[in-house]
């Protein structure tokens, strides 16, 4: 199970909803992937627009937890506003916090995010983060309150996969509350590996949505994270320098 803050979840997959090719991939993609998080930007919904067109349409979202994101947002004060806006709506009170620092690395302001976690803390949300992956300021977000910490992987969209490994696990070993890697996965191998790090779970988009087949990549995505959170359970052998044979012949009457 993944708890985050009073939550709980089945699934470890945390699914953004942009950028498919229509709608109906959009839904298929979705549902194959038995996410149980939907995360979309508020700035994207016609919340009060009943007449605009709706890109959760299709999807049966009884059947998910909605995770507002705070993307587009450029400041703390914007993001609080947006995540204020998101929670008037009716949706939950969970939000993920993304402000944006850099526009052509999308990568996120430190202190502007910072800023947003406690005030949204102090305002009652279930706080989540999304940050680089440095491990002094997942910290300081941690220590705010934060209810999970979301280090990049690498650039949102980029699919570069973990650029640093080392970072990542330093996170992931000092935190007491769940760390879910977000953006820049690539492959299924990128989110078994983030998982085998002994991450609490992934979030990704661009890696489903701009697949050649996005609906068979949710579904890989699913097993990959699955694969990677067994693994991690069970535990890794050790890395030897020299080779340890794999049929002992020790105590055998062996030539
Ligand atoms: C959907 C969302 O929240 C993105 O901002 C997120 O970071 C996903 O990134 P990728 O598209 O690289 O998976």
């Amino acid at each position: 199970m993944l708890k985050i803050g009073s939550y709980s979840f089945k699934s470890r997959l945390l699914l953004g909803t942009g950028k498919y090719p229509d709608f109906d991939i959009q839904k298929q993609a979705v549902d194959v992937s038995d996410t149980d998080i939907l995360t979309f930007a508020v700035r994207r919904m016609n919340i009060f627009e009943a007449s605009q067109p709706n890109f959760l349409e299709k999807l049966d979202l009884e059947r998910y937890t909605l995770l507002p994101n705070t993307a587009g947002a450029k400041t703390a004060e914007e993001a609080v506003r947006i995540a204020k806006l998101a929670k008037a709506s009716g949706l939950c009170d969970m939000i993920k916090v993304e402000v944006i620092g850099c526009w052509k690395t999308l990568l996120p302001d430190p202190v502007e995010t910072l800023k947003a976690t406690e005030e949204l803390l102090k305002e009652g949300f279930t706080v989540l983060p999304y940050t680089s992956d440095d491990v002094v300021l997942a910290r300081k977000l941690e220590e705010l309150g934060s209810h999970a910490i979301m280090p990049g992987a690498s650039p949102i969209g980029s699919g570069q996969g973990i650029i640093n490994e080392l970072n990542l696990s330093f996170i992931i070993d000092q935190a007491n509350v769940p760390v879910i890697v977000d953006a820049g996965i690539g492959s299924p191998a990128d989110a078994t590996k983030a998982m085998e790090l002994g991450a609490d779970g992934v979030l990704l988009n661009t890696a489903v949505s701009d697949a050649k087949d996005p609906v068979k990549m949710a579904h890989a995505m699913k097993l990959a994270i699955e694969a990677g959170r067994l693994g991690y359970e069970a535990g890794r052998i050790e890395k030897k320098s020299y080779a340890s044979a794999s049929s002992p012949t020790e105590g055998m009457s062996v030539n």
